[in-house]
């Protein structure tokens, strides 16, 4: 915009040759102070997000890398508010540089167990697409970020839990979990979005198979399908394995990383963006079905008597 601007206004005064190498100039400097002052930035704007219920930011001075834990008791339903913390979360990250973001999870058993499936049943239309509609953020905040990601997986994500896992850059699972896009299961077709995220994980065979069967995996068979990247013993181990992985974008130009990683995912993000409403009017109408509805009750039932 500054070229554009010094372009017209010189326009009367110089000759074509003299606004050729004065434009160069000018290209040349505020490139070098834009990379100098992005490369530089990491290290001056780490912050304490305020503390939200639901989503705890904790960030590390030193590393720079934060770790953004659910807490939604008992199993991190995705709800609404869950998913607008989160969005939120994402914002502050973003807009305050930090190194490398970890997600992972303060129950102790599940990482998430996917959308709150009182969200799904007898939904209030205004209430869903608010609901929807801030799903979608997460994912373009979370799978399109400008800083790298990762995932200490410290329980089961089955899922909308194991679509935040895969959204991720990398992935750390403690043993004896479950993960995996069980949507075909309850009868529930992946969004596009989702299905992206399986895609950029695993070979497109695998995923064309994980999502037709809606199989959960255990621990070591995600592992066997590269559907997570490493096993660790406990959540603190987990989490020093994602550090261990962040870390090593400590020797990488942090605009080169960040470009090469947008232009990977620009397709999938684009695809969402390009069709956000009809995204979600696809939804609204196969959930409002009579069938559909009942086999979230029936389901929902199940999981109680369970
Ligand atoms: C055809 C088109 C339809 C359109 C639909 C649109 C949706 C498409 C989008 C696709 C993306 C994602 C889909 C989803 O995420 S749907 C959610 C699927 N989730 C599951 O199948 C997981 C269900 N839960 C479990 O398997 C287990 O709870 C667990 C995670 C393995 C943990 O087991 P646990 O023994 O530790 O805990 P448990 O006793 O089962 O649960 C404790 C209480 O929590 C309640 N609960 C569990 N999961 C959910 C949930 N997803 N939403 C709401 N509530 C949940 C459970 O009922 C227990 O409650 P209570 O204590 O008995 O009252």
């Amino acid at each position: 915009m500054l070229l554009t601007l010094f372009e017209s206004h010189t326009h009367f005064f110089l000759s074509m040759f003299q606004k050729m190498i004065l434009t160069k100039i000018i290209s040349n400097t505020l490139s070098l102070h834009k990379k100098q002052l992005i490369e530089w930035l990491p290290a001056v704007r780490y912050f304490s997000s305020p503390t939200n219920p639901l989503v705890n930011v904790d960030v590390n001075d030193k590393s720079g890398i934060a770790v953004v834990t659910m807490n939604r008791k008992p199993v991190n339903g995705l709800s609404l508010e869950l998913f607008e913390a989160m969005s939120k979360a994402l914002d502050d990250l973003e807009n305050n540089r930090i190194r490398g973001a970890i997600l992972t999870s303060s129950c102790p058993t599940v990482f998430s167990a996917g959308l709150d499936l009182n969200e799904l049943y007898q939904p209030d239309k205004k209430r869903f697409k608010a609901f929807w509609t801030t799903f979608q953020d997460v994912w373009l905040k979370l799978y399109g970020s400008s800083f790298p990601t990762a995932a200490a997986i410290n329980g089961h994500a089955p899922a909308g839990g194991c679509f935040l896992a895969i959204s991720c850059e990398y992935r750390v699972m403690c043993p004896d979990y479950k993960i995996g896009l069980n949507e075909t299961r309850l009868g529930i077709i992946a969004p596009i979005f989702l299905r992206a995220s399986m895609r950029n994980t695993v070979s497109n065979r695998e995923a064309e198979k994980a999502l037709t069967l809606g199989t959960l995996y255990s621990t070591e068979d995600a592992l066997k399908i590269g559907l997570i990247d490493e096993i660790a013993i406990y959540k603190v181990k987990a989490i020093e394995r994602c550090e261990n992985f962040l870390a090593q974008f400590n020797n990488v130009s942090s605009i080169a990383r960040s470009f090469t990683k947008r232009s990977l995912r620009q397709k999938d993000l684009e695809e969402l963006e390009n069709c956000r409403e009809e995204d979600f009017n696809i939804f609204w109408s196969n959930l409002i079905e009579p069938s559909v509805q009942k086999q979230i009750g029936d389901y929902m039932q199940s999981l109680k008597k369970k």
